[in-house]
């Protein structure tokens, strides 16, 4: 298979990472026998630096050509406190805008041998394996007007039933292939927007009499997420409370540094990214934990390429560097070997191609 990938390695520890994935993809295309090639292109602050925007339109041209996009994170200090129109969130929710990248799935999926990492019960943590589905072009993020008034503030929510419809269809049809559980998640006790969402839900839920429906207020739903995340199989929620909970979520994997996510348009395209951001404050020192990033790369072989043996793949080998003791400074393994991003990098790769727990790795770097 061919397939042209566009790289945006963006700020921070965005463009360390990236390179890991590459080096992963290009194993992986050795292996089966594919051809990736690649693209790179700048968005964030970056690009604010480099072209004045951050997100420079011979960007979103490559990117809407591409087979799929692979990003790193934006943002930093030194873009953070600029005028509105060019915050580098600007050119990462602009390019989510722009390709209508409306369904996030965010994977929380604990790896055996990272029980231990979190800081909550390793009963709790156990059970933790769930699809949050968060709708990612709507909602509060994009609603106009959002500007100062002379005595304060306005952000405005607004959702279409259409924009609402399709990503409950996604939740649904999430369910229906998994474990056929669906929780909703909204505020319906305050929000008008929350109450179509409800309302249609329950619209919908009769296409889907296979599947069952909770509907959940976003407030208990945090405190449900990390005391009975077992109650979890596909969440479905609108943007703001999608990026809330999808951090939350991740400490019962150990570290933000490893949930990776999947951006989806209707017709497949896709932009793959890791759920965190630029991290500057360990940027540039080499330490950050790659996982979440290989991982987004292998949601993007399942997802826009249908490689599903290949993604196994590298979410075998990650789960291999796990147990035989490999881990980043985020996350501890009692009795495990701390490593750099570099060394991370190489232990997966040694795994993709090993295709087995290999020994050799772990003496090579204990
Ligand atoms: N998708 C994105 O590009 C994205 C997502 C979130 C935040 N951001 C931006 O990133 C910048 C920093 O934001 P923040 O500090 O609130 O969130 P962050 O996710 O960058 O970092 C939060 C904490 O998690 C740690 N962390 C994150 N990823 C890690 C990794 N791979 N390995 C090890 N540790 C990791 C960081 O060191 C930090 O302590 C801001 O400009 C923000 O807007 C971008
Ligand atoms: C950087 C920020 C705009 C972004 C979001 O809120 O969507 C991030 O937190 C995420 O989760 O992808
Ligand atoms: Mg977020």
């Amino acid at each position: 298979m061919e397939k042209h990938i566009i790289l945006l390695p963006g700020d921070g520890i965005g463009r360390e990472i990236i390179d890991s994935a590459k080096q992963v993809l290009t194993a992986i295309a050795s292996e089966y026998n594919h051809r990736f090639t690649f693209e790179e292109h700048a968005i964030g602050g970056n690009a604010i630096d480099d072209y004045n925007t951050p997100l420079p339109d011979k960007t979103v041209d490559a990117c809407s050509k591409a087979d799929a996009i692979l990003m790193g994170a934006v943002g930093g200090p030194k873009w953070d406190a600029n005028p509105s129109h060019l915050r580098p969130e600007k050119g990462l929710l602009g390019i989510r805008k722009q390709l209508e990248l409306f369904a996030n799935l965010r994977p929380v999926k604990t790896i055996s041998s990272l029980l231990y990492a979190s800081p909550l019960k390793e009963e709790i943590v156990n059970q933790a394996d769930m699809l949050i589905i968060r709708e990612l072009t709507g909602g509060i993020y994009f609603g106009t007007p959002s500007e100062r008034t002379p005595n304060g503030v306005v952000d405005t929510l607004r959702y279409t039933r259409e924009e609402i419809e399709r990503i409950v269809e996604r939740g649904f049809e999430a369910a229906r292939i998994r474990r056929k559980h669906l929780t909703s998640v909204d505020k319906a006790n305050v929000l008008e927007s929350s109450k179509l969402w409800r309302e249609i839900v329950e619209d919908k839920s009769k296409e889907y009499p296979d599947v069952s429906v909770t509907h959940l207020l976003v407030d208990a739903a945090a405190m449900k997420l990390v005391t009975q995340p077992s109650f979890f199989d596909v969440i479905v929620t609108e943007n703001l409370f999608g990026d809330i909970l999808s951090d939350e979520a991740s400490v019962l994997t150990g570290s933000l540094g490893m949930l990776p996510s999947a951006s989806l348009r209707s017709d497949g395209l896709g932009l793959y990214e890791p759920v965190h951001g630029s991290a500057p404050d360990i940027a540039g020192k080499g330490i950050a934990n790659p996982l979440a990033m290989i991982l987004s790369a292998a949601l993007m072989l399942e997802h826009s390429f249908g490689l599903v043996d290949e993604a196994k793949e590298i979410e075998r080998a990650v789960n291999d560097c796990l147990l035989q003791g490999f881990h980043t400074a985020d996350i501890h393994i009692p009795g495990g070997v701390q490593v750099g991003t570099k060394q991370m990098t190489e232990a997966v790769l040694e795994n993709v191609t090993t295709k087995s727990i290999s020994d050799s790795i772990c003496k090579s770097y204990v």
